[in-house]
């Protein structure tokens, strides 16, 4: 593993020596210590079955309805241990966990979307105002806000799941694989808004990409795992300019496609 970058931020996560265990015998994650300054963006990398997904479901405490467990290591969000905590309490705490796929209620409209996802709590003046937010930094939403979501472009179904996480007020916002299946402008456009609010929310996200290339656009650092340890830890900057990483996940060696390149020696050695 190469060296960590330097830190003076406090960290909202940090998650030290996690192993899961998926039915009592599989053992996917082994190992892993991660960390997200507040306010910090992350990167979470690496290619199919890494881990990557796991990683988020330890987080956010999905894990138990897929037959999974944390056996090793400890969580801890904001400077409180949450391990073992189910999965609603965290929810609470303000860890948001949008998961692979852009779940949206198909049958409702955006705007019907986004209320229903709002904690119970919310005011009507509130849910207002967290509605207008969300549609400034998705204009493409406020267009079509009385379509069904069901017929939604997979773009805009995207920007809907996320304005469904930020209608929660998260402090922590973990994405799994925002990118997946999208145009290549539409995963500029969306990774731009990520960013921005990022930037002006000072929202902390935690941010699971097979898409390198985008992803080490807008995070400061990022973390590589393969075969449920991280091989690979730095800043965006450094990452992008490591050979390695260029080669097997940016496109810039000898052969893009998996079958080509999985045979390389350092490719293998971390797979081992
Ligand atoms: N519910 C489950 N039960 C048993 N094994 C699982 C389960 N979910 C994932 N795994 C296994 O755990 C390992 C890590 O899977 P995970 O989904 O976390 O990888 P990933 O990096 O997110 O990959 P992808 O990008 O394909 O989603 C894989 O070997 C996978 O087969």
């Amino acid at each position: 593993m190469t060296h960590a970058p330097e830190k003076a931020a406090a960290n909202i996560l940090s998650m030290n020596s996690i192993e899961v265990l998926y039915d009592n015998v599989m053992l996917a994650i082994k190992g892993v210590s991660i960390q997200v300054p507040k306010g910090g963006m992350v990167a979470l990398l690496g290619s199919n079955g890494a881990g990557k997904s796991t990683t988020l479901k330890a987080i956010s405490g999905l894990l138990k309805a897929e037959r999974g467990r944390v056996s090793r290591g400890e969580i801890s969000f904001d400077g409180s241990v949450i391990t073992d905590l189910p999965a609603q309490q965290r929810v609470e705490m303000g860890i948001c966990h949008v998961i692979e796929g852009r779940r949206v209620f198909e049958h409702l409209t955006p705007d019907e979307n986004l209320e229903a996802a709002a904690p119970m709590a919310m005011n009507r003046a509130t849910l207002k105002t967290e509605k207008q937010r969300i549609y400034e930094y998705f204009p493409r939403l406020a267009e079509r806000k009385n379509s069904q979501a069901g017929y939604l472009s997979g773009g805009e179904q995207q920007m809907l799941a996320i304005g469904r996480a930020l209608m929660t007020q998260p402090r922590l916002l973990m994405l799994d694989e925002p990118s997946l299946g999208l145009a290549p402008f539409l995963v500029a456009e969306i990774f731009s808004i990520i960013k921005k609010i990022n930037k002006e929310q000072r929202l902390s996200v935690l941010l699971v990409e097979q898409n390198a290339l985008a992803a080490l656009e807008i995070v400061s650092d990022g973390y590589l795992i393969e075969n449920g340890r991280v091989v690979m830890h730095d800043t965006a900057q450094a990452l992008k300019a490591n050979s390695d990483i260029q080669e097997f996940y940016l496109g810039g060696g000898p052969g893009t496609n998996f079958h080509d390149i999985k045979h390389y020696s350092r490719r293998k050695r971390w797979l081992s």
